[in-house]
């Protein structure tokens, strides 16, 4: 069915996006499977969502493609290690929208206040450590606009927070802190959120 779906969908052609996939095979670099993508895309389409957030840009390649699917969308994007910053400025500075995308370079918590400047954001994307989903949520949810969304990636965890057991032993702890994290966000009365099994797992909470 993936292979299908990839047929059928228009290719974003921007030829950096290509090179940036290759790159991060090559690197094995984690970057956002496209059936994600394409919810996270959906998800800032349908919200009109100009003014994004991302904490966690690894190359830049979500970033470019948000950026590269609104007309006018601006991204403001945050990474903490050095080389991966520099190979996302490497991309994104050759990229025709370089004008719209901010990148960072630091543990995003220090950036706090640089971030606070550009609010209120339509969107946060967190996708960066992720034992500090909910702290990032807290630090950076106030800065979104009512009515904004927060989306999350890796909500389930190759499926191990249904059982953390069956996780690797090096992360039981992870996938026990993920799904205490779900439970929190699903619950939490500030956002209704709901979970996907797309991927490995997205959640989508709109603030109230
Ligand atoms: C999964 S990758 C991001 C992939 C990217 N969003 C994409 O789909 O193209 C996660 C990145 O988050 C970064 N990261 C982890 N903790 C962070 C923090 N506190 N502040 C900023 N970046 C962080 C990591 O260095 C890593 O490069």
């Amino acid at each position: 069915m993936n292979a299908y779906l990839e047929r059928l969908r228009k290719q974003n052609k921007l030829p950096e996006l290509g090179e940036m996939r290759l790159y991060a095979k090559k690197e094995n670099i984690p970057i956002l499977e496209e059936e994600s993508m394409q919810l996270l895309l959906q998800v800032l389409a349908l919200t009109n969502a100009e003014r994004v957030l991302e904490i966690g840009s690894a190359i830049g390649y979500s970033a470019l493609r948000m950026a590269s699917d609104g007309s006018r969308r601006k991204i403001t994007t945050v990474e903490k290690d050095r080389k991966r910053y520099e190979e996302a400025r490497f991309f994104l500075t050759r990229s025709s929208y370089r004008q719209s995308i901010t990148l960072l370079n630091g543990d995003a918590f220090d950036y706090e206040e640089d971030i606070a400047k550009g609010r209120p954001y339509d969107a946060l994307f967190v996708d960066a450590a992720k034992s500090h989903n909910q702290s990032f949520i807290e630090t950076f949810s106030p800065h979104v606009k009512r009515g904004g969304v927060i989306v999350v990636d890796n909500v389930l965890f190759k499926g191990w927070v249904a059982n953390p057991l069956e996780a690797p032993k090096r992360l039981q702890k992870l996938a026990r802190n993920i799904n205490a994290f779900n439970e929190w966000f699903q619950n939490h009365p500030g956002f209704a959120t709901k979970i996907h099994a797309v991927g490995d797992g997205l959640a989508v909470g709109i603030k109230r």
